[in-house]
């Protein structure tokens, strides 16, 4: 795994620069395999990344695009990810239909979705029981409690080592998540955190020891490329002594201010 980490003056910074990197992998994707997959993050955070990708002349037939997690609603429900991601971008550009797979929600049981979301994602992998589908570029976010995607702090979910989706919770409410297997089989897996609120979960992620049924996120060693791009009300404290690059363990830190 390479860890990159770079932090960003502020949360536009942020966007612009999760934008150049999102191209770069996509095309690099597209260059190597003919196409590229490309898993989603909800919430607040990737919106105007969404908002921008809808800006450029990118081949759309190439590109395949999934969900990392969902909250169970249906799909022209506020809080869905995948109504967020369709009007920000989807539906602004010309990606044909085939190409978008949205997590399901509509079975009434959300473990029966988890199960038919993998089942769609084996299909489309061409994959045999068993093997894991390798994604070129995953999204991510985290909470202040330091979830990713749908595994909240010591759930089940983040135990689940034999599936590729299974069910998330959040207070209750059920979601459905990618799990830790699936995600660090990823080539690239991205995530973007901004504002003061994620700095401590940041600080405990970061943390050279920590507990991952705590902090979730510390779950995610893909066997690619992570990259922590950050703006600086998020990662202040992870850049204490100095604003060039300088390597940490096995993570390089870059601050761009
Ligand atoms: O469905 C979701 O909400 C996301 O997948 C979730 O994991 C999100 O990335 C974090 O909660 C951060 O959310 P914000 O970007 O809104 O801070």
């Amino acid at each position: 795994m390479k860890k990159l980490v770079e932090i960003l003056p502020d949360k536009q910074a942020l966007i612009e620069r999760s934008l150049t990197l999102v191209l770069e992998k996509m095309q690099s994707a597209i260059q190597e395999r003919g196409q590229c997959t490309l898993a989603l993050s909800g919430g607040s955070t990737p919106k105007p990344l969404y908002e921008a990708l809808a800006e450029q002349p990118l081949p759309w037939e190439k590109i395949q695009v999934f969900w990392g997690d969902e909250r169970y609603v249906p799909s022209d429900h506020p809080e869905s990810n995948q109504r967020m991601a369709r009007q920000a971008w989807l539906d602004r550009v010309s990606i044909p239909a085939a190409n978008i797979h949205p997590m399901p929600t509509s079975a009434g049981d959300p473990a029966r979705d988890a199960q038919n979301y993998e089942t769609e994602l084996q299909q489309w992998f061409k994959l045999h029981s068993g093997e894991v589908p390798v994604f070129d570029i995953v999204l991510l976010g985290i909470g202040d409690d330091g979830h990713t995607a749908s595994l909240f702090p010591r759930t089940e979910a983040l135990k689940v080592s034999d599936r590729l989706v299974t069910v998330g919770n959040k207070d209750g409410q059920p979601r459905l998540t990618f799990t830790a297997r699936l995600i660090n089989q990823a080539r690239c897996v991205i995530f973007l955190v901004a504002g003061e609120s994620k700095r401590p979960a940041l600080k405990q992620i970061f943390a050279p020891s920590g507990d991952e049924m705590t902090y979730p996120a510390r779950l995610v060693q893909p066997k690619g490329e992570l990259w922590w791009l950050l703006d600086k009300a998020a990662g202040a404290e992870l850049n204490s002594t100095t604003s060039d690059q300088r390597a940490i363990g096995d993570q390089s830190l870059k601050a761009n201010n």
